[in-house]
This record gives structure tokens, C-alpha cells and sequence, in this order.
């Protein structure tokens, strides 16, 4: 259990892992209010039905937008999204809006909400969307543990309840055991009830020097 638990920043550690460093500034003052706005148009774009005339001018607009950031682009790494670690999801449109309350060797804790974006059928998230969770919260857990980047090799998902959309949800987990490049992990959803919602163990893998 208490393998390799001394933190590193040696990327010999990680891999082929490009080098990642938290952002400057958290991104700066209004990288928070863009990712806010763009998680709301992700809402509004699958919830909604306009007249044509709208989705005309919406349509520009986006346009417009895309066009602004376009000459911007970065590799890996050098991009801000992703990298706020002050940011619900690090500030990745990708991952799920949800904030860290806990995160240590012990455990790692996060709780939000699934939005309308993530709707799958009758109300209820897409059931794609819990392993996206799952695996993020595995990543941070065996970072905080102390263990490089790592795969994963597989994940499975037990899905206990239906999970509703736009309700308070609780993820928690934490490794179960170390055995040389394997960590075991696993970690439970919980409603503000309490109720189990799913729950899910997996395994990562440490990676060899430059391996992909
Ligand atoms: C997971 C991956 C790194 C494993 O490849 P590898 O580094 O060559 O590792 P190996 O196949 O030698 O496996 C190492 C150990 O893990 C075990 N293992 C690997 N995959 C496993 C799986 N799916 N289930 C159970 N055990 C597994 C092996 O049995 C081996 O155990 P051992 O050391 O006790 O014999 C590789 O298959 C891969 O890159 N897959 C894609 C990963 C990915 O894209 N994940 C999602 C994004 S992070
Ligand atoms: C400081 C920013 C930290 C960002 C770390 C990103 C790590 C990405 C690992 C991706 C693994 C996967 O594909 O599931």
C-alpha cells in the first residue's frame, strides 16, 4: 500500500507524458467566465428549439467566435484550458464542471452537478458520462497518492440508480493497493442522500520510459 508514494515532477516518471504545469494566473481574470458561458451555450445548443432567424444569427456568432480563438491554437500543454486547477474542471470543456473538496494520499472528493448537456434519456445523465468522471477522479487519486501519470487499463462501472441531472452528487475514491506499475482504485457516486448512485473500480497503469 505504501508503494512509490513520494511525489515527483521528474517526467523520467510519466512516460511519453508532454510536461504539464498548472496555469498562470489560473488562467487569468476572465478565462473562468469564458468556460462558464461556453458550458451554458453547450446547454442551450441541445435544449433548445429557436426559430430559424435565431439560430441563423447564433449560428454567425459562434462563427465569429471560433474565428477569434483560431489564431491561437497551442500543443498540448501550452493551452489554458485544462490547467486551472482553481476552475471547476480544471477549466476543460471536456471534463465535467465539478469542484475538488478533498485531495490528499488519503482519498481524493469532488462533488457538482450533471447538466443538461449530459442528458442521456427520460431526465437521467448519459451513462457515458459517469466513466468520464470516474477516470478523471482516478487520475487525481493517484496523483495525490504520490504515483506518476498513468493508463488506464480498465474501468468498470456499476450503475446502482438512475443518475438524475442538475442534483447535487458526491464522488469520492481512493487506491486500494500498489503493486508495482498497478494502482488499484475505486471510488462510490452518492446523491445528497446519501443514495448509492454507481460506483467503480479500475486499474491504472504506470508507463514506461516513452511509452505513449
Ligand atoms: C494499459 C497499457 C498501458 C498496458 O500496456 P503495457 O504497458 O504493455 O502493460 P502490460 O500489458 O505489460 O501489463 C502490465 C500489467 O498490467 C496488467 N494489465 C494490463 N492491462 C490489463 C487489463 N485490462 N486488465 C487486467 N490487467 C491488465 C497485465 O496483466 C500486467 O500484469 P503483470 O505485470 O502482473 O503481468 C496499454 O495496453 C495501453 O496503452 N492501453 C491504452 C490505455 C488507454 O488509452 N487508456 C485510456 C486513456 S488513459
Ligand atoms: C496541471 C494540469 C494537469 C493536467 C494533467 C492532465 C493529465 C492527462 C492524463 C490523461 C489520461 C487519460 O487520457 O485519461
Amino acid at each position: 500500500m505504501s508503494e512509490q508514494r513520494e511525489k515527483t515532477d521528474d517526467y523520467d516518471h510519466h512516460g511519453g507524458f508532454p510536461v504539464y504545469k498548472a496555469a498562470e494566473d489560473g488562467g487569468g481574470p476572465d478565462f473562468g467566465r469564458l468556460i462558464e458561458a461556453l458550458r451554458t451555450v453547450q446547454d442551450l445548443a441541445v435544449s433548445t428549439a429557436p426559430p430559424a432567424d435565431v439560430v441563423k444569427r447564433a449560428a454567425d456568432q459562434a462563427e465569429a467566435l471560433a474565428a477569434l480563438l483560431e489564431p491561437h491554437r497551442v500543443p498540448e500543454g501550452a493551452q489554458i484550458g485544462g490547467r486551472c486547477m482553481n476552475l471547476p474542471g480544471r477549466g476543460s470543456l471536456l471534463m465535467l464542471p465539478w469542484t475538488i473538496e478533498k485531495f490528499d494520499d488519503t482519498g481524493v472528493r469532488s462533488t457538482g452537478v450533471f447538466r443538461r448537456f449530459h442528458l442521456g434519456g427520460n431526465g437521467a445523465a448519459h451513462g457515458g458520462t459517469l466513466p468520464l468522471v470516474f477516470d478523471d477522479l482516478f487520475g487525481m487519486i493517484t496523483h495525490a497518492y504520490g504515483r506518476p501519470i498513468s493508463r488506464t487499463a480498465y474501468l468498470h462501472v456499476n450503475y446502482r440508480s438512475v443518475t438524475p441531472i442538475n442534483r447535487k452528487l458526491v464522488i469520492e475514491g481512493q487506491v486500494d493497493r500498489v503493486e508495482g506499475r498497478k494502482t488499484f482504485v475505486s471510488a462510490r457516486m452518492v446523491d445528497e442522500n446519501g443514495v448509492l448512485v454507481a460506483d467503480c473500480e479500475a486499474l491504472m497503469l504506470v508507463l514506461l520510459p516513452g511509452q505513449p
